[in-house]
């Protein structure tokens, strides 16, 4: 092209910088989102927003970073997505209990699979209603007393496995010792599969629950709706959870769910068979439920068979990351705090002696439940979790707009000095009976809040104590010289150790 006769710019070029030009109008005008609002936060990096600082320094200290400099609601972007991240507890009251109905579901962050769309976690409105109310009953005390037989067996070869382990006077990696032992409980619990990980550390259930849990989460599939979240829609026949390990659970899910309907008979206790008994058999291959509007309608139906083996798989993956992670820094924790460890030693033998954990003694055991919280405050498994704005609105002052991000960083918040005086510092006396009246309990969120938290809540603090509870009274934890004392945290959504945790198991 020749522009008035000065010089020749080839097409290519001019189409090129028009692109170009398109592209920084599409990220700025995504990234002018909160400067409209009056909401501080640091200035984003075009396409990026603050995905470079997550990549160098980790989700844990970037959000802490943030809440330090910019106060308890920050405006930031994950690429061109605007999250708004809440450490303010009153707010997080309003978002989480409050006004829950305006704030029921999740954002759809990351579109993956339509599959896992069923998942309670990520289902909405009527559809997450349903699923939660038909699973929840899954879930009660009573059911999780029935299932501690299951976990007692678990136990049992844990303890086994820490024996062997602790013969050759060397350390032991823990987070593959208890992520076996969690695949153990949750195959049996949820599956009824007698699966002994423990015994084989290549166990394809191991591998493809990690592997679903890693995959493709710093990949350009990911990057690619973070920069353009508007097309995500035509992303979906891309995926971001690794389809391979995906197909494992599938298939596995399948034969059982088989296998129980040929043998209906057997009286089985775990939760697939409680999902296969909300199910009905008419409605069981009609997908197009999952979008019907009306509760009304979803009270006449049972699960369909998209829906048992979603919610099947993502209980598998949500349970084994998060609970083997509690167990991981529980372990961390007694072994550099020995006199905590003397003193919950003294509590179970008053309490236990050398007699089994069970449902009903563990929950009664005070000086465990501290333990358990003051580790969970410093180490939350899940670093956030989120809620979508549903509609236009206001909270304690701030302008919330319809179909925002809002992010409540577990970790800024359970690290805030203000409500956790000197907050690196391991102290189970904080949730001592005279304290825990003094927490806030918007300033402890390891498994959320509301009618929306983590519905697995009582089967991992029941799998954790009793693991916990075997574990110190056979052996005792101590650090060895490859110990990492911090330990290095991993950079994403989980809070787990990178290459693992090293410590020396005593035999007493
Ligand atoms: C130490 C272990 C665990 C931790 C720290 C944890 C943490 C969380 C958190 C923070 C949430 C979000 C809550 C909210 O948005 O208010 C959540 C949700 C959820 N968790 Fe857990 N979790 C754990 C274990 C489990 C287990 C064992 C299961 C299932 C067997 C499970 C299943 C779920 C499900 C299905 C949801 C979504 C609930 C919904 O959307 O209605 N979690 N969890």
């Amino acid at each position: 092209m020749d522009v008035q006769g000065l010089m020749c710019i080839p097409y290519w070029l001019m189409i090129l910088v028009t692109v170009v030009l398109l592209l920084l109008m599409y990220t700025l005008y995504k990234q002018s989102y909160f400067r409209s609002l009056g909401i501080p936060g640091p200035t984003p990096i075009p396409f990026l927003g603050i995905t470079i600082d997550i990549g160098k320094k980790g989700l844990h200290e970037t959000d802490l970073n943030l809440m330090k400099k910019y106060g308890r609601c920050v405006g930031v972007y994950l690429g061109n997505i605007p999250q708004l991240l809440i450490t303010e507890p009153e707010m997080i009251k309003q978002i989480l209990v409050k006004r829950f109905h305006d704030f029921t579901d999740r954002p759809h962050t990351l579109e993956d699979a339509k599959f896992m769309d069923s998942a309670l976690s990520l289902a909405s409105g009527e559809h997450w209603k349903f699923l939660r109310s038909t699973l929840s009953p899954a879930f009660s005390s009573g059911k999780m007393r029935n299932m501690t037989p299951l976990i007692s067996r678990c136990l049992e070869r844990l303890i086994c496995n820490g024996k062997k382990m602790s013969e050759n006077g060397k350390s032991a990696e823990m987070k593959g010792l208890f992520g076996a032992f969690t695949m153990d409980v949750i195959c049996s619990t949820g599956f009824g599969m007698d699966v002994d990980s423990q015994s084989n550390p290549n166990d394809p259930f191991v591998v493809n629950a990690t592997k679903a849990m890693t995959a493709n989460l710093v990949g350009p599939r990911v990057l690619l709706a973070l920069m353009f979240p508007d097309f995500q829609r035509f992303m979906r026949g891309l995926p971001i959870m690794d389809q391979s390990s995906l197909e494992f659970f599938k298939e596995a899910t399948k034969s059982v769910l088989q296998e129980r309907r040929s043998n209906p008979s057997n009286n089985y206790r775990d939760l697939i068979q409680l999902m296969i008994n909300a199910h009905k058999e008419q409605d069981s291959n009609t997908e197009e439920h999952a979008d019907t509007p009306n509760i009304d309608s979803y009270k006449k139906r049972g699960l369909t068979d998209n829906e048992v083996l979603a919610n099947a798989i993502f209980f598998l993956l949500a349970a084994f990351e998060t609970t083997s992670s509690l167990l991981t820094f529980l372990s961390y924790c007694l072994a550099v705090n020995q006199e905590v460890q003397d003193k919950l030693r003294s509590e179970i033998s008053k309490e236990l002696g050398k007699s089994q954990p069970v449902y009903d003694n563990v929950f009664k055991l005070q000086y465990l439940d501290m333990v358990v919280s003051e580790t969970l405050r410093i180490y939350p498994p899940a670093t956030r979790f989120n809620r979508e704005a549903l509609v236009d609105t206001e909270i304690c002052g701030v302008k919330i707009p319809k179909g925002l991000d809002v992010t409540i960083p577990t970790y800024s918040l359970h690290m805030d000095p203000e409500f956790w005086p000197d907050p690196h510092k391991f102290d189970p006396e904080r949730f001592s009976p005279e304290n825990k009246d003094r927490i806030n309990p918007f300033t402890f969120l390891p498994f959320g809040a509301g009618p929306r938290n983590c519905i697995g809540q009582r089967l991992a603090l029941l799998q954790a104590k009793m693991a916990i509870v075997g574990m110190v009274q056979n052996f005792r934890f101590q650090t060895a010289p490859d110990t990492l004392i911090p330990p290095k945290l991993d950079k994403g959504l989980f809070t787990k150790p990178v290459d693992g945790m090293f410590l020396r198991l005593e035999a007493l």
